[in-house]
């Protein structure tokens, strides 16, 4: 069997250009420029080419990016007034707070002080609870970015079993939430989960989110499934440098999986697309705009 690639860079290139077109038409008819802060504490500089790539990708969308780095031992106290600030800035319309955070800083206080209409990354309880009972909610934007792809390629995926492994709330649990809302039979997987390699080969839909280098090995996939790859890993090359890899071994997918998504240039460059159309759905909620 042929498996083929699922080009999530080309995909949200367009989305991003769509956005853009809807920001400046929004521009024309209400006077309103959506706003994006992101708030980065420390020095990762894994966070710190994310966040860059977000800054000039959010401009590129005739959208205002606000950036706000703070040093490595801010206290908590500093960043929950930052956001106190930003709640109250009508210029901003979304609010995304880098995760990890230091370990002086807790992150679900911090989440938690982030308003629900603002929160981008919809990772508030909010949200996460409006998204699981139904109702209009911001969508965590990495399982909103793998939705897409997955409804592009596939069209309805009502009735398909898929299976999650990794039960995070950023990405495994709202994930889940989401292929349940399509219709999948849905199973999460996870650390303890008996017979991983058995439950990834019964699914249709095999969604990777782990962080462990191609730990889903290609006998774990069932033949023709689409496996959508979350994985940001970096390894060491021979030469010392090091390269990305994702959760799931791509070379041995090849001749199993009828499409896959590729790392990088797959679900990576969706998230930051759907953070923009988050940033837009925001923008739009705040001013009673559709
Ligand atoms: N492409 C993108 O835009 C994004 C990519 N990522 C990447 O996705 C990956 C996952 O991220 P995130 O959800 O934040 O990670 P977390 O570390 O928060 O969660 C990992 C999950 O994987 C499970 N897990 C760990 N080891 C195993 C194992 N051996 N077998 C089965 N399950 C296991 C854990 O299970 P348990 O709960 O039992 O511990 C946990 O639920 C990372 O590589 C991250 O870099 C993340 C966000 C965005
Ligand atoms: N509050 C918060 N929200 C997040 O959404 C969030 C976060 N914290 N912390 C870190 C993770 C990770 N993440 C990625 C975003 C884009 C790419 C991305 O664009 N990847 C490209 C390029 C990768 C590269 O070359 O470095 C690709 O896969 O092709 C990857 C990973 C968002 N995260």
């Amino acid at each position: 069997m042929e498996t083929k690639p699922i080009d999530g860079k080309a995909f949200a290139a367009g989305l991003r250009a769509r956005i853009a077109e809807e920001v400046s038409a929004l521009r024309a008819s209400a006077g309103l420029t959506p706003g994006l802060a992101v708030v980065l504490v420390g020095e990762d500089p894994a966070s710190q080419v994310y966040v860059r790539n977000k800054a000039a990708q959010t401009a590129e969308a005739g959208m205002a990016s606000f950036e706000h780095k703070l040093a490595a031992d801010t206290p908590e106290a500093d960043v929950l007034a930052l956001v106190a600030k930003l709640n109250a800035d009508p210029a901003v319309n979304g609010i995304l707070v880098q995760l990890p955070l230091p370990a002086q800083i807790d992150a679900t206080k911090v989440i938690a002080a982030i308003d629900p209409a603002k929160d981008v990354d919809g990772f508030h309880v909010v949200n996460a609870g409006r998204l699981a009972v139904g109702l209009d909610a911001l969508v965590p934007c990495t399982p909103l970015g793998c939705i897409m792809l997955l409804k592009h390629h596939l069209g309805s995926l009502a009735g398909l079993k898929a299976v999650v492994v990794g039960r995070s709330n950023i990405v495994g649990k709202p994930a889940a939430q989401l292929l349940l809302k399509e219709d999948c039979t849905v199973t999460i997987a996870h650390s303890r989960t008996r017979d991983l390699p058995g439950e990834c080969r019964t699914a249709d839909i095999l969604v990777a989110a782990v962080g462990r280098p191609e730990m889903v090995r290609g006998d774990w996939i069932k033949p023709g499934a689409t496996v959508i790859d979350v994985g940001i890993n970096r390894v060491p090359k021979d030469d010392g440098k090091t390269r990305l890899v994702g959760d799931v071994a791509y070379a041995e997918a090849q001749g199993i999986a009828g499409l896959i998504t590729p790392v990088p240039g797959g679900v990576g460059p969706m998230t930051i697309a759907c953070l923009l159309q988050n940033t837009l759905t925001a923008a739009k909620r705040q001013h009673g705009i559709a």
